[in-house]
């Protein structure tokens, strides 16, 4: 059965400061128009400033959520998230094969520099890498997955991308947000299926507020990813409706520390005219609002 909503699914951890995990990429399903679905692995104690406890969920639950979703409805599309540890990577491997337009972001270290993965999980996360459809690495987590240095320079990250692919990974998105450049511009590396290579740039915002920018990214791809076309098209979209959400950041004004991103900027900027206005006339230059382009859904519907 297909309704208006394509049912998509997270299997990521919680963060209560709703920045990033699973109520990041809930937000963010919900604002392209999906209907999203969540099994979660982990706990965290977090806000914008850091993460300071993590609560597993144990394996054999995690595997009780997978039964009892999948037995009722098919997720058109799915992101992975935070996985802690080896053994619940090991789980979430054996439902790769169930769900299409799978996505891992391979979460490894948080926005405030704590890790949400141990260093125990590696070979797992990479045995993993090569079940899903498409990996979205920054350049820290590229490094770790092929047990080299950061990239310097978008010609190594360039290497990289297709180091993990030829690894046996179907695509790879090497994000290069955490990288300096000498355009001042975001550029993430996207290898296809055959080891064709694009580049996806964007104007660099200027904020503090990057928070769960990883999760929204991948959820984003999800999301779209059942509606948009080729992984290519999807990927642009996400870009863009992110690069919209971080342009908006520093108007949520959330927290002390990292703040999150503003998911519902679509929303705000068509429901809410004050808003709109402020974002035109903040610091943002309003032709930078749209990076690559605009994804094609109205809202609210
Ligand atoms: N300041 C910025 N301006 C524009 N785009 C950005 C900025 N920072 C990150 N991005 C983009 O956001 C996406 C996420 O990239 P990033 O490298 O920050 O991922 P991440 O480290 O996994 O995120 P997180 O901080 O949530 O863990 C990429 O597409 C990247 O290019
Ligand atoms: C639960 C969770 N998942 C992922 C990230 C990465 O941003 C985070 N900070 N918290």
């Amino acid at each position: 059965m297909t309704g208006v909503a394509p049912e998509v699914l997270s299997i990521a951890g919680s963060d209560p400061s709703g920045g990033a995990g699973i109520q990041a990429d809930l937000k963010t399903f919900s604002a392209l128009g999906a209907y999203g679905m969540t099994i979660i692995t982990a706990l965290t104690a977090q806000s914008t400033r850091g993460v300071t406890a993590i609560h597993p969920v144990p394996v054999s639950f995690v595997r009780e959520q997978f039964d009892t979703l999948l037995e009722d409805i098919q997720p058109k599309a799915a992101k992975i998230g935070m996985l802690g540890s080896a053994e619940l990577t090991r789980v979430v491997s054996e439902y790769a094969s169930k769900v299409p337009n799978l996505i891992l972001d391979p979460v490894m270290v948080a926005t405030s520099g704590d890790r949400l993965l141990e260093e125990s999980a590696i070979v797992a996360v990479r045995d993993l890498c090569t079940r899903v459809d498409l990996i979205t690495p920054n350049r820290y987590e590229t490094a770790v997955l092929l047990d080299t240095n950061p990239a310097r320079c978008l010609d190594e990250l360039i290497d990289q991308a297709l180091e993990l692919f030829e690894h046996g990974v179907s695509r790879v998105l090497a994000k290069g947000g955490h990288m300096e450049t000498a355009d001042g511009r975001a550029t993430d590396v996207f290898v296809d299926d055959l080891g064709d290579v694009t580049l996806l740039s964007s104007p660099r915002v200027n904020t503090r507020n990057t928070h769960g920018t990883g999760c929204t990214l991948s959820s984003a791809i999800a999301a779209l990813s059942p509606r948009a076309g080729d992984w290519l098209t999807t990927i642009r979209k996400a870009k863009a409706y992110l690069g919209e959400a971080l342009a908006a950041a520093d108007a949520l004004e959330i927290g002390h520390g990292s703040g999150p991103v503003d998911h519902f900027v679509r929303w705000r900027s068509t429901a809410d005219s004050t808003v709109a206005k402020g974002l035109q006339q903040g610091p943002l230059k309003p032709g930078e609002l749209r990076v690559d382009e605009r994804v094609e859904i109205s809202w609210p519907r």
